[in-house]
């Protein structure tokens, strides 16, 4: 199906209100291109810690938004007009040209499946929903993830890096808390490998679904797991829920600006002699961990590496 796109030049003083407007008129979805750094909480979610060099925010701001070949464009594009009139009485607007443009007749629901392929971490196997496993791969512990809206396939380095601590830490005891869990990837494992139970949390809401839906497909029962959504580093209701003194292992694949703040509350929830394992950590910034789990008062265990990322496991003594 083609798409005809629409890319509205105007403020960023005006790009929200010209957001829920479209939404208002029944626009399915918008794009929102800017200068405008983004935030810590932005930085987090995406999973972003070095930023490329932006240039300095001009206050110019562009607004696209997709319509099917089929529908009206001339009175929906009428309607946008008025609305973007209305819209500069109280807000400067700016140009509000309209530039029209048809993308290509792509399958976007389907077409991202071509790069996500099944492959290895040792000796998992990460397949998706529409491949089969391969006769030499069928001794491997086999994992179902089709990529959704939350992090974590398993094919970024960090979540590896986690995946290999999890596996050598984890015994039948073990209840293990993922903070970050996203997709699920980490708890997931651990109970493949054995553990008891897993209590993931996150702050993108998608975490849910996608939780759930990757533990359903894997056949992990509900009563192996819980995820919750919040921040555990300044939320108490989040941390009496998770509860305190209580795991054997918490596995933390978050960027290190947000592991620094993290890592002193996580003594809480660990118990004496439990394993904390941290990735998602750039080169740049392993000694930055390392110093803050050490400031905890934990024992720094291992610093692994794969491609630019580091891991370091540490233990509550
Ligand atoms: C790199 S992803 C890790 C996903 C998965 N655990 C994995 O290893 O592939 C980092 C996740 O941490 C979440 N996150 C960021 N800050 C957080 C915080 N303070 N508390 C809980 N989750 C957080 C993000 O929303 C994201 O889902």
């Amino acid at each position: 199906m083609k798409w005809n796109k629409f890319r509205i030049k105007t403020t960023t003083e005006a790009e929200d209100i010209v957001c829920s407007s479209l939404m208002d008129l029944g626009v399915q979805g918008v794009e929102v291109e800017d200068k405008i750094p983004l935030t810590q909480r932005e930085k987090e979610q995406m999973f972003v810690d070095i930023l490329p060099e932006i240039d300095v925010d001009d206050g110019v701001a562009y607004i696209s938004f997709y319509l099917e070949e089929d529908e009206d464009k001339e009175k929906m594009l009428q309607a946008v007009r008025e609305e973007l009139k209305e819209i500069g009485t109280y807000v400067n607007v700016g140009s509000m040209e309209i530039e029209e443009s048809q993308t290509e007749d792509v399958d976007w629901v389907n077409n991202w499946k071509q790069y996500f392929h099944q492959f290895t971490i040792d000796d998992v196997l990460i397949i998706p929903s529409w491949e089969d496993v391969q006769p030499e791969d069928e001794d491997k512990m086999i994992i179902h993830i089709d990529p959704g809206t939350a992090f974590g396939t398993g094919m970024h380095e960090t979540t590896q890096l986690c995946i290999r601590q999890i596996k050598k830490y984890v015994t039948e005891d073990t209840e293990i808390l993922d903070v970050g869990c996203g997709s699920g990837i980490l708890g997931m494992l651990a109970l493949k490998f054995g553990a008891k139970h897993s209590t993931g949390t996150d702050l993108d809401p998608c975490a849910i679904d996608a939780t759930h839906e990757n533990m359903d497909v894997n056949g992990i029962s509900r009563d192996q797991y819980r995820v919750m959504i919040g921040n555990i580093i300044d939320d108490k209701e989040v941390q009496d829920q998770v509860g305190y003194d209580r795991y054997d292992i918490v596995a933390a694949n978050i960027l290190a600006d947000v592991l620094v703040p993290l890592t002193p509350v996580i003594l809480n929830h660990l118990k004496t002699g439990g394993i904390y394992i941290t990735s998602g950590i750039i080169e740049e910034k392993e000694e930055t961990v390392v110093e803050a789990v050490k400031a905890a008062g934990l024992e720094v265990l291992e610093v692994n590496h794969q491609g630019e990322w580091v891991s370091v496991t540490a233990r509550k003594n």
